[in-house]
């Protein structure tokens, strides 16, 4: 019997070969999915926007602006062809801004395979509607839940372009496509997982992202680590409460797709959010912080409609309350850490989820007195 062990890389190349997919999308993360797909052994074709970008990908193999410094793969083909791009994929790979995928949805439509299934690399929600991506996806497209993905977590694309390895949720309604976008999606340096909690994967990485911007804001006025780490473990809480009340798994948010992503975008000074953060800590107000950002933070525009859900709901969030009054700027960057807790009188017990609730608090604290109802 043969036991040497088989290569991951050829592996995947052998399981994806001759596999279709298209990236729609060629900033930082369209361009560095686009190469985790060619190492897996996909035939991948991105489009930019941009005929110049578009150009530069196809003949040098690089994205001098997104991505400077990486060396993309040859097979890699790139078009500004919309037609082009999508012909003959099934999986559809999409990572453009939160708030132009309905329209980029709308010109994909015509040049769509009908089995194509498309898969959001989004990390926001439509301002408009407070819709998540693949909401966005159902609604444009009118598509069953089976042809809708979502790939989330620790994913800073630079790192990842640099084939430092980390890990990823590929998420569907069918396990067996969640498997398929996986398989697709999965290089040596880049390991896929699955589940079929799409709420959960998708909300993770919209959450995080207004998280990261209080972490940036704190550092910007200059707080140290405890500030820090009592944000990020509250601001788990808080992801998990909002994300269990739209339908998610808690399980989901503790891992890949919520707390690994927390963790990643909180600390690296390669994220987008975290940046806008310190800058608006620094005293820039929102206006001149988005004129320096020259890349999507996706948390700015996701806040409003985040908390807009929130309040309707009843769930309590004080982070990215106070998050939403900093941007505003009615409240001092520097008052931001200190106002964690509520404002109640009696202190509160350290819940992992709903700790903030006055009616969880009041039954907790019910129990914890020998009273369970
Ligand atoms: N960069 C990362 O590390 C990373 C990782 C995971 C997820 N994401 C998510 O991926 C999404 C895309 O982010 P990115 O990092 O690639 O952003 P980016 O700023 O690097 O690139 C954005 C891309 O969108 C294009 N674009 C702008 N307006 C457009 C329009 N009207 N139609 C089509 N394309 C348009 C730009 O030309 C550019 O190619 C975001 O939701 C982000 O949260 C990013
Ligand atoms: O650069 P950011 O803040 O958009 O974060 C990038 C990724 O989402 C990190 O996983």
């Amino acid at each position: 019997m043969n036991t040497r062990p088989i290569p991951i890389v050829a592996a995947g190349e052998r399981r994806n070969r001759g596999r279709k997919v298209a990236v729609i999308g060629a900033g930082s993360w369209g361009t560095t999915v686009a190469k985790v797909l060619c190492d897996a052994g996909c035939d991948v074709r991105i489009w930019a926007r941009r005929p110049e970008v578009a150009s530069e990908i196809q003949v040098a193999k690089r994205n001098s602006q997104y991505l400077p410094g990486i060396n993309l793969p040859k097979q890699l083909q790139a078009t500004s062809d919309l037609a082009a791009a999508l012909k003959g994929a099934r999986l559809v790979f999409l990572a453009v801004p939160s708030q132009t995928l309905r329209q980029n949805l709308l010109d994909i439509e015509p040049y769509l395979d009908r089995r194509s299934v498309l898969v959001s690399l989004v990390k926001g929600v439509e301002k408009t509607t407070t819709m998540r991506m693949s909401e966005v996806i159902a609604d444009t497209l009118d598509l069953e839940p089976e042809r809708i993905g979502v790939i989330s977590g620790p994913n800073i694309a630079l790192e990842i372009a640099k084939e430092q390895p980390t890990g990823a949720v590929a998420s569907c309604a069918s396990l067996e496509v969640a498997q398929e976008i996986a398989t697709a999606a999965s290089a040596p340096y880049f390991r896929t997982y699955v589940n079929t909690d799409v709420v959960g994967t998708e909300l993770g990485g919209v959450l995080k992202n207004l998280i990261a911007l209080a972490i940036g804001i704190v550092d910007g006025v200059g707080y140290g680590e405890n500030t820090k780490a009592a944000i990020i473990t509250r601001g788990l809480a808080e992801m998990t409460e909002f994300a269990v009340a739209q339908g998610a798994d808690p399980t989901t948010l503790s891992g890949l797709a919520g707390l690994g992503d927390l963790i990643t975008t909180c600390q690296s000074p390669l994220s987008r959010n975290n940046t806008a953060g310190r800058l608006i800590g620094q005293g820039y107000t929102q206006e001149e912080t988005r004129e320096q950002m020259q890349q999507v933070a996706e948390g700015i525009t996701s806040v409003a409609p985040v908390l807009e859900i929130a309040r309707e709901r009843g769930i309590v969030m004080p982070i990215v309350e106070q998050v939403q009054m900093v941007l505003e700027g009615r409240m001092a960057p520097k008052d931001l850490g200190p106002h964690l807790a509520t404002e109640d009188d009696v202190p509160q017990p350290e819940l992992s989820l709903n700790a903030t609730k006055p009616g969880r608090w009041r039954r907790l604290l019910d129990r914890m007195r020998g009273h369970a109802e």
